[in-house]
This record gives C-alpha cells, structure tokens and sequence, in this order.
C-alpha cells in the first residue's frame, strides 16, 4: 500500500482553508509524529490520510486501491466510542463485522487484551472504564485485525505518566512488529520517545519535515525552534 503521495490536499470547510496544500510521500516503515500548535490541523490532517475527511482539492494516491489501503489501516480517536458491551466485545468487534466467528473473534480479543494490560477487565462494561483503559481497549481493537497503518490522534491526551508509559509500550510493540504508526501529539516528551520522523504543522501547512534527530537536535525554522521551546507560536 506505500508509498502514500499526496499532492496539492486541501481539506475547505464553510470556506476556511483548514488544512493544505499538503504535498507529502509517507513510506511504509516506522512512526511519524504530527506536531504543531492547537488548531494547526493535525487532526484534520490524520483523518484526510485515513480517508475519513473529505478532500476538497489535491489527491491522496496509495500504492494499491484506495478501498484496498482502507481496509489494511485503523484510525484511533482521541475520545474512543464504546459500544455498550464487555471489554472482549469490544476489542473482538473488527473481527466480528469482517465475519469471523464469534468464537473465535473472542478468543482473539481475549490475547490482545491481556497484551494491552486489560486482561483483568474483559468482562466488564466498557463505558466504564478509565481514560487510560479506554485508550488502550481503542489500541487493541486497532490492532486485532493486524493492519499495516494505524493512526492514533493524541493516544494520550489527559493521561497521567503511567498510563502514558504503558500506552507507548504497546505501541513501541506495535512498531518493533512493522505496523506503520503515524500519530499526533501535544507532549513533546512523547514525541521524542516514538518518533522516527516529525512532520510540524503550522496554519494548515507542512511547515518542517524532518528526521526525529535533525528535528528535534537541529530545527530548521524559528518557529519549530521557537515551538520547541515552549514558546507561543502562531
Ligand atoms: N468540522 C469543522 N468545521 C469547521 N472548522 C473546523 C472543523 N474541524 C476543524 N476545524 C478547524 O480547523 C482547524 C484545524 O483543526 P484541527 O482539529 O485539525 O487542529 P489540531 O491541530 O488537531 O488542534 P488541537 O491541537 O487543538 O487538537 C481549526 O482552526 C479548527 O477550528
């Protein structure tokens, strides 16, 4: 399914430009972070790459079909939806509507729940977990159906250190087993742990694009310098 290229995205709303012209070529390897200021866009930026917000201009070609590439990437928000239903149910439910059977499904979710540190819970209501086991039933029903990508928006947004450590794990996991992470972050301790690339938003644009390293040792711009010290950038 990589290299994804994207040219020339724009995503418009009520004739706002909120995000683009984005030209990118995203390769099938490693964790890419989206940073940038609140209302940058990296939100709207993931969930254009996913497929889950409309393009107004540009093009966003995958190295197969677009239906194809939909099918082998996930997408975690940063509020997950619960469905009333066990812990288990929840984390079997991609495998349930792609027609595994039930048994099975469970089985499955029953794995990938212990992996993600819930093996205690599956039996329970799902709405009633905390932040941090939200996030992490949201990883394992990600990653039950083993997809190439995963987009994950501010995994950890309102988790304590311990929660965050634990999630950064799994998703340490995930990558060192070569799914292809791209996520979006405001802790720039994060950022440093997982990153491999950074891509910095600013105003709906690309403005730097780096190496972890180089970006983070060696920024190009003032205002990525500017952002990294804390300072307000707009
Ligand atoms: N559905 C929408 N309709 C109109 N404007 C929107 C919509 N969604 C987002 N925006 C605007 O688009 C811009 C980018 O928003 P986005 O949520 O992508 O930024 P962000 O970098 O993820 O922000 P944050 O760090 O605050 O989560 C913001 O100005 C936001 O107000």
């Amino acid at each position: 399914m990589f290299p994804l290229t994207v040219a020339g995205a724009t995503s418009r709303r009520a004739g706002h430009q909120l995000v683009g012209p984005v030209d990118l070529t995203l390769g099938g390897e490693g964790v890419t972070v989206v940073i940038g200021p609140n209302g940058s866009g990296k939100t709207t930026l993931l969930r254009l790459l996913h497929g889950a917000a409309r393009l107004s201009s540009g093009r966003l070609d995958w190295a197969c079909s677009t239906e194809e590439a939909r099918r082998r990437q996930a997408f975690v928000f940063q509020q997950p939806v619960m469905m009333r239903r066990s812990v288990l149910d929840n984390i079997a439910y991609p495998l349930t509507v792609r027609g595994t059977k039930r048994a099975a499904a469970r089985a499955q979710a029953r794995v990938w729940g212990e992996r993600v540190g819930l093996g205690e819970m599956l039996d329970r209501a799902a709405p009633v977990l905390s932040g941090g086991e939200r996030q992490k039933l949201a990883i394992a029903r990600a990653l039950i159906a083993e997809p190439e990508l995963v987009f994950l928006d501010e995994p950890c947004a309102a988790l304590d250190g311990r929660a965050m450590r634990e999630i950064e794990e799994i998703l340490g996991a995930a990558r060192a087993n070569g799914t292809r992470l791209i996520l979006s972050t405001h802790d720039m301790g994060q950022a440093r742990r997982l990153a491999d690339e950074v891509v910095f938003l600013l105003k709906g644009r690309v403005h730097e694009r780096a190496p972890a390293d180089k970006f983070f040792n060696q920024p190009e711009t003032p205002q990525a310098r500017a952002f990294l010290r804390g300072d307000i950038v707009e």
